[in-house]
């Protein structure tokens, strides 16, 4: 220690009295590069400059991922530090205070000292603060009462730990700040508060920065990786090369540097081949997945034999469409699991269940995903057009074609993903040639000779019970066998065991991020109705249930009619009662204007003709249906 610093530490030791033990040497650091660097004097005024609103907003921008819809890491810490009594600030890397949240018995005072937004809280200006000094260090810290080198700042306690971006970089600081009493140690408690929402903040920003890469969360202890909110995490590239890490991951495994990791090959980083990885992962290089992996913290290399745990692959494009549900989870793992595997799969279930999300999620999940995915609805369009949508037809081939020809969408979809919905309305005769191309894997366009080969994966999808169709004979049992080696099948959502949450979801997508949501009454009604036109019907009545209620939460007399008919009705009904027939009936109606309005994006002279309609009728039906374009937000 020199003898500035020991008189540093004499000084610090003064002012905070016993039961404080000896002065934190970074506390001591930070005074020197005061005394010595910014050459500011302890007992001096230091000036708080702070940023006008418009300067503030152009700073916020980075945190708008995290502020404009605070994960459940910041709310957490919000509502702990808020009830204890503390102040939370998050600043950006300059020190500049973007948020600011004051718990409602709190201290004006700590306002007035600088803690709205805009204020700004570097060492060079304030001296040793809690912000100030871990953006200099990058280190988490406290700085308790008298350690402050502005006079001013002694009542008060501030413990900050430092936010890193999804690249690594410094984004700012996070600070919970309360009036300083008894001793220092007792705010070690705040301290790793603050330092865990951190780790998740920056997990939560390293996710979305490594979207398309292999992420590993590691682990020294199994299975918290897998249950926790995993913030040791590991992005490896196709080729198992290491692109990032998180801070919480370097700590754990006593890594030095971020920069000096970076590309280097996970083998030699956690001594495991990335075959390994993947074979245990079973997935494959670039996809966004989470793998849980065991690590030894003690020698920063695996131990000898490691072996990998249990690998969790959470948050894919299935996870999403299955949301909480469990038996849809266990599909959307099964599914996972077949995908690259040329098995065939067929999906089930009413109409509106989501049949068409899980088939583009299953494209998203395949090693197909930058492939074009084409969908083709046998039921939306006439059965005279099928053919020539599905295969395409030769120059000039018959009257009313198009001059040059048309590629068919089994020549479109070639290389990705084929989706054909109501697959059961294929005619019969188009039946025997979609056998044929999916067996020999090539198409002749109508009106051509020559083949075209094409490589093909095609997911078909269903409301209607195909072994019936093959039974009655309007289905070829062939081509059922052929398309569904796999069957999922979709719940009515009825019967989904996360209809809550899915409600909430979906409110979350289709409202303004303000939108003060459900009222409870009108929440319980969409909870027992139903839902014969399952999550469309659920989507559009929240759409609906948006627009009459405006800003205000939705009450029960914003939803339309048919949810306040039937409510008698026990949630979960195979027979339909008569009512109930003409309100799925309408329903029917409703969804298939819906689908293939959206299928024309709303264009309505291609909607009518593609209905077989006239325009002014669509109107009529569209007005009737109360259909809201998502353009203009009413039809
Ligand atoms: N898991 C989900 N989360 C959110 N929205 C969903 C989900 N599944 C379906 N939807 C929405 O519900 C509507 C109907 O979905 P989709 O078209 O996939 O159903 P479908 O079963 O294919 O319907 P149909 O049988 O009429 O073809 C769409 O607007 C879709 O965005």
């Amino acid at each position: 220690m020199s003898l500035q610093d020991d008189t540093i530490a004499r000084l610090l030791g003064r002012r905070l009295g016993p039961g404080n033990g000896i002065a934190d040497p970074q506390i001591i650091g930070s005074w020197r590069r005061c005394l010595e660097q910014y050459r500011l004097d302890p007992e001096g005024a230091h000036p708080r400059p702070r940023l006008s609103a418009g300067e503030l907003n152009q700073l916020r921008e980075p945190f708008d991922a995290l502020l404009g819809e605070p994960g459940p890491a910041l709310t957490q810490l919000r509502r702990a530090a808020l009830e204890a009594g503390y102040h939370l600030l998050l600043t950006d890397a300059q020190g500049v205070v973007v948020a600011s949240y004051q718990a409602a018995d709190s201290s004006p005072e700590l306002a007035r000292k600088g803690m709205a937004p805009g204020s700004v809280w570097t060492e060079a200006l304030v001296g040793t603060n809690g912000l100030g000094t871990c953006l200099a260090t990058g280190q988490p810290i406290t700085v308790y009462a008298g350690e402050h080198f502005d006079a001013g700042l002694y009542p008060f306690s501030c413990s900050t730990a430092p936010l890193f971006a999804g690249d690594g970089s410094l984004l700012g600081a996070i600070d919970i700040s309360t009036y300083a009493q008894g001793s220092k140690a007792r705010q070690q408690l705040a301290l790793g508060l603050v330092q865990q929402t951190a780790d998740e903040l920056e997990a939560q920003l390293f996710r979305r920065h490594h979207a398309d890469r292999l992420l590993v969360a590691v682990s020294n202890q199994p299975l918290v990786a897998a249950t926790g909110p995993a913030p040791a995490l590991l992005a490896l590239d196709e080729l198992g090369k290491v692109r990032g890490l998180t801070t919480c991951l370097l700590r754990l495994l006593s890594f030095g540097q971020r920069q000096s990791l970076l590309g280097q090959s996970v083998d030699d980083m956690l001594g495991v081949a990335f075959e390994r990885l993947l074979a245990a992962s079973r997935l494959q290089p670039c996809r966004l997945g989470l793998l849980n992996w065991f690590a030894w913290p003690e020698t920063g290399a695996p131990a000898p034999g490691a072996r990998a745990r249990q690998p969790l692959v959470a948050d894919g494009p299935l996870e999403r469409a299955a949301g909480e549900d469990p038996g849809l989870l266990r599909q959307a793992t099964i599914c996972r699991r077949m995908v690259d595997r040329g098995i065939s799969i067929l999906v089930q279930g009413e109409t509106g269940t989501g049949k068409e999300v899980w088939a583009r999620a299953l494209h998203d999940t395949s090693a197909r995903r930058h492939q074009p995915f084409i969908t083709l609805n046998c039921a939306a369009i006439p059965e005279s057009l099928i053919e020539s949508e599905l295969f395409g037809y030769g120059a000039g081939s018959f009257t009313g074609a198009l001059k040059g020809g048309k590629v068919g969408k089994i020549a479109a979809s070639s290389g990705g993903t084929l989706f054909l919905d109501e697959i059961g309305d294929m005619p019969l005769a188009l039946q025997s040639r979609l056998l044929r191309v999916l067996a020999e894997q090539e198409v002749t366009p109508i009106g051509q000779i020559e083949p075209v080969r094409v490589e093909l994966n095609v997911i078909c999808a269903t409301h209607r019970e195909l072994s019936e169709l093959v039974e009655s004979g309007q289905f070829r049992e062939d081509l059922y066998y052929r398309i569904s080696a796999l069957k999922v099948l979709l719940p009515p959502l009825r019967q989904r065991q996360d209809k809550a949450g899915l409600i909430d979801r979906l409110l979350q997508s289709l409202a303004p991020a303000h939108h003060p949501g459900l009222s409870p009454a009108a929440l319980s009604r969409l909870a027992e109705y139903p839902w014969p036109g399952n999550i469309r019907q659920l989507k559009s009545v929240l759409q609906y249930g948006l627009a009459m209620a405006d800003e205000a939460p939705i009450l029960p007399e914003h939803l339309p009619d048919e949810l306040h008919h039937g409510i008698d009705q026990p949630a979960d009904v195979s027979t339909p009662v008569p009512s109930r027939l003409a309100a799925q009936q309408q329903w029917q109606e409703r969804e298939l204007l819906q689908q293939v309005l959206e299928q024309h994006r709303w264009i309505i002279t291609q909607a009518a003709r593609a209905l077989g309609i006239s325009r002014a009728t669509l109107h009529r039906k569209i007005n009737k249906h109360r259909l809201l374009s998502p353009n203009k937000g009413g039809a």
